[in-house]
């Protein structure tokens, strides 16, 4: 197993940036090597500049679009029309400025239950893949003050589950149920790349990279790339509690 790799940067629209130019080159490198580059996207507040910055001319002329498909890490339990919904978030940001077909997306359908969309989700990933082993080349994450990461919540059973799959996870402190792939699918990724920005997520930071093992605490610590890279793209504030 490797360990992360860190890109520091002093302020957030420098980190971005340098995710940015780090997602197009894993796009460009993956288009050359398989012909298509699949990707999944985070959710939550800190991603939607990213998606944004990736729709502007200098980033949208770089790769094909019509050769990326794009998943989704987690997703809200909110219908497909509510702010909270993490694929409506990157429609507006990235999907519709670029014109990204719809057959290259590949939504969490909340219109049904929860246990049953993270079945048919985990379904729609293996059949994309079929017969080939499920390795997304680029799975992009947050992180939570809370240490959380997807919607890998502490103190919740999906921490325990070693399959490679998705599941429904309920949120007792907030009364929702979220969407997450789990620890083992995430793991398999070519490459992993968390964004953290802004001084509040510091404590989580330093927690989840050199703290003591304690994964019901820290989930974001189950994430270790099986083969591939975990890189962690940093902004000064969100560095600042590391130990050397
Ligand atoms: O990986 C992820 O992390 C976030 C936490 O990010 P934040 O920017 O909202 O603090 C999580 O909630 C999100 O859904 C997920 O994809």
């Amino acid at each position: 197993m490797s360990e992360p790799i860190l890109h520091i940067h002093e302020t957030a629209d420098q980190t971005l940036v340098a995710l940015a130019d780090f997602f197009i080159e894993t796009a460009k490198q993956s288009i050359i090597d398989n012909g298509r580059f699949s990707v999944s996207l985070s959710g939550g507040s800190s991603p939607k500049k990213l998606y944004e910055l990736l729709a502007t001319p200098e980033y949208s002329s770089r790769i094909d679009w019509d050769k990326v498909d794009f998943f989704f890490g987690d997703e809200r339990n909110v219908p497909a029309d509510h702010p909270d919904n993490n694929a409506l978030m990157v429609r507006k940001a990235l999907f519709d400025p670029l014109r990204i077909p719809a057959e290259n997306i590949f939504a969490v359908d909340t219109s049904l239950p929860p246990d049953e969309a993270a079945q048919r989700y985990a379904e729609t990933i293996q059949n994309r893949y079929q017969a080939e082993h499920v390795r997304f080349d680029l799975i992009l994450l947050g992180l939570g003050d809370n240490s959380h990461t997807a919607s890998l919540f502490p103190h919740t059973p999906v921490l325990h589950d070693q399959s490679v799959s998705v599941k429904a996870v309920f949120l007792e402190d907030q009364n929702v149920y979220r969407i997450t792939m789990t620890a083992p699918l995430i793991n398999l990724g070519h490459r992993l790349a968390f964004l953290v920005y802004g001084k509040g997520k510091a404590e989580a930071v330093e927690a989840v990279l050199n703290g003591p093992e304690d994964i019901e605490n820290h989930p974001a610590q189950l994430i270790r790339a099986a083969e591939g890279e975990v890189h962690w793209f940093l902004d000064e504030p969100a560095a600042s509690a590391l130990s050397q």
